[in-house]
């Protein structure tokens, strides 16, 4: 379904973190379906020249290039290379990321540090290296950053992950003060549970075969979300028809973080 013009985001240019694969692949074809020119990354080359060639078939003008975000030369080639290939940046959506679940008492120094290294320190240096673009052109731009629904209320299984999206959603409400004045908006969005091979993979297959189903019963909307309303919603973050947003959070997760409510009802 298409919800926004192809005008939406036209002359706009977007980096898309992540984005060969599972949300940040379609948020990046949202993006471009909108009008903007997409520079998409991740670090398996093979993986983002792929669906550049997708996008290339469907008319979005597309690159690509392999980044590790965690090495801060690698996040500058991607800053260096999207203005080489455009000439400007406007949008940056955080997206790589990720996690193993595993009990707190039972995680090694090395596996808590792999997490906060690649949530934290990897969207910090790519956002920094992209702001400063931004900085320099003048023209402000729109961050969003992928986090997770249960950022504010926890989750068992994945302390790591936990405390490593509330270090960007600390990061992310601080800048947004600090750089309010280069016009440069950053905002967050809470996924509940979409199917993504990812997904799957990490979560799924070590919490059992029936995790996506008993995550599903705890959802008052009764589903899991669709890739393209996490696309609609980040699209609209970065068009101007948000511009006087900055600092927020905005879960999408069919109320799953609401719970079920009270069981007992007045009437
Ligand atoms: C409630 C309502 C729900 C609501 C519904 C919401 C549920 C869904 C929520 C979220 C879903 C998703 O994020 S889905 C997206 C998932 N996708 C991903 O996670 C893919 C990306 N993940 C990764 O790349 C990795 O997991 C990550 C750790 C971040 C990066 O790893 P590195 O390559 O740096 O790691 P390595 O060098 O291999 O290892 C470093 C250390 O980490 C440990 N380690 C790495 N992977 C490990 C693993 N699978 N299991 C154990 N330990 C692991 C190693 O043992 C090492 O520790 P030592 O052994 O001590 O040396
Ligand atoms: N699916 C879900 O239900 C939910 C997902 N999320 C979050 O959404 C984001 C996307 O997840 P999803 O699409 O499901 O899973 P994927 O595993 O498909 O997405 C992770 C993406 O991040 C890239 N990536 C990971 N680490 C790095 C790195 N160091 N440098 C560059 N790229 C990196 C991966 O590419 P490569 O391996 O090639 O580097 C991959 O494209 C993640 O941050 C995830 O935690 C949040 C809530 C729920």
């Amino acid at each position: 379904m298409k919800i926004f013009s192809e005008h939406l985001l036209r002359e706009k240019v977007a980096i898309v973190t992540g984005g060969g694969t599972g949300i940040g692949k379609q948020i990046a074809q949202e993006l471009g379906r909108s009008g903007a020119k997409l520079v998409i990354t991740g670090r398996r080359k093979e993986v983002v020249e792929a669906t550049m060639q997708e996008f290339l078939a469907l008319g979005i003008e597309t690159r690509a290039i392999s980044t590790d975000i965690r090495e801060p030369q690698q996040v500058q080639r991607l800053v260096d290379y999207t203005v080489e290939s455009f000439g400007r940046i406007d949008i940056l959506v955080n997206n790589a990321g990720g996690q193993f679940p595993k009990k707190s008492e039972e995680i090694s120094p090395n596996g808590w540090n792999a997490v906060i290294h690649n949530n934290l320190n990897g969207t910090f240096y790519v956002t920094q290296a992209v702001a400063k673009q931004f900085i320099k052109q003048g023209t402000g731009g729109a961050i969003t950053n992928i986090l997770v629904s249960f950022l504010h209320r926890g989750a068992p299984g994945i302390a790591h992950s936990v405390a490593a999206r509330n270090g960007i959603y600390g990061m992310m409400r601080t800048l947004a003060l600090e750089w309010a004045k280069h016009n440069i908006r950053i905002n967050g969005i809470g996924p509940g549970l979409f199917v993504t091979e990812g997904m799957q993979e990490e979560m799924a297959s070590a919490a059992g075969a029936h995790f996506i189903e008993q995550v599903t019963q705890d959802v008052p909307l009764g589903r899991t979300g669709k890739l393209e309303e996490l696309g609609w919603l980040v699209t609209y973050l970065s068009s101007p028809a948000a511009e006087y947003i900055t600092g927020e959070f905005i879960i999408i997760d069919g109320g799953n973080s609401l719970g079920r409510g009270l069981t007992f009802v007045p009437y």
